[in-house]
């Protein structure tokens, strides 16, 4: 019988991420980088699903909020199969830190093991509508500093995948964070990504060990101008949104 190989699935994937480097890189800086975590045919699929029609419950143009300049769209229930399992498959994998981060800043809430049961959660409380979400820019887009807070359930860490290819469809476009630190002046990072490549990162704030212990930081992150071409982003955030 001829051995069939087929590419690793999403949950494969997630599961061979070797998660003490990144829960490492969470702690140091508020983000880490899963390079390659989808192919570049599956980018192309996810870009595609983007436009009118039943897959998306709702679109944004930045402009008209004072977002920035480009467009998204927000999945509506049930996600895409890749959405959705690349959520429920990413969200075990990050509790361990989002519990270790409530405790270090002092708050009070934990969160269950599995996605099922957080979502089940934010549905109790009003937050019932899906939050993944497809963003595309243009030349002269860009995504102003913000926080991707929905309601009074936040899971405090949340996924970007860049879907384009920088330097080849799309020039400029960096994604970047911000910290702002108690009494002290923010600071920037600039998140390098190819395509396929995942970034994790804080939502709203992280615990920093300081001398006199730990401190909270708060977040914002953004995309900076696309000088030409065309990219395109998945969001994945953990909360549903009220
Ligand atoms: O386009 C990006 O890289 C940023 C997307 C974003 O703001 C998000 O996924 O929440
Ligand atoms: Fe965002």
């Amino acid at each position: 019988m001829l051995k069939q190989t087929s590419s690793p699935s999403i949950v494969e994937r997630v599961a061979a991420v070797d998660w003490d480097n990144v829960y490492a890189s969470l702690d140091r800086q508020g983000w880490a980088v899963l390079p390659g975590l989808l192919s570049g045919g599956e980018c192309e699929a996810t870009s595609a699903l983007y436009g009118p029609g039943e897959t998306f419950r709702g679109h944004v143009v930045m402009a008209r909020h004072g977002f920035g300049q480009g467009e998204y769209r927000y999945f509506a229930y049930p996600l895409p199969v890749l959405v959705g399992q690349l959520r429920s498959a990413l969200y075990p994998q990050l509790v361990p830190v989002a519990n270790a981060w409530h405790e270090r800043m002092g708050m009070d809430v934990r969160f269950p093991a599995e996605h099922a049961e957080f979502l089940e959660r934010c549905h109790k409380a009003g937050q019932a509508r899906a939050t993944p979400l497809l963003l595309k820019y243009g030349p002269g887009d860009y995504n102003c500093l913000h926080q991707d807070l929905y309601g009074e359930h936040v899971f405090p860490l949340q996924v970007a995948v860049l879907l384009s290819s920088p330097g080849k469809d799309f020039d400029g476009g960096e994604f970047v964070l911000t910290e702002q630190r108690p009494r002290m002046q923010s600071r920037a990072s600039v998140v390098p990504l190819a395509k396929g490549d995942a970034v994790i990162f804080a939502v709203n704030s992280r615990p920093h060990r300081g001398s006199r212990g730990d401190y909270r930081v708060k977040l914002r992150h953004g995309v900076s101008m696309v000088r030409s071409g065309k990219r395109h982003t998945l969001g994945v955030i953990f909360h549903d949104a009220a």
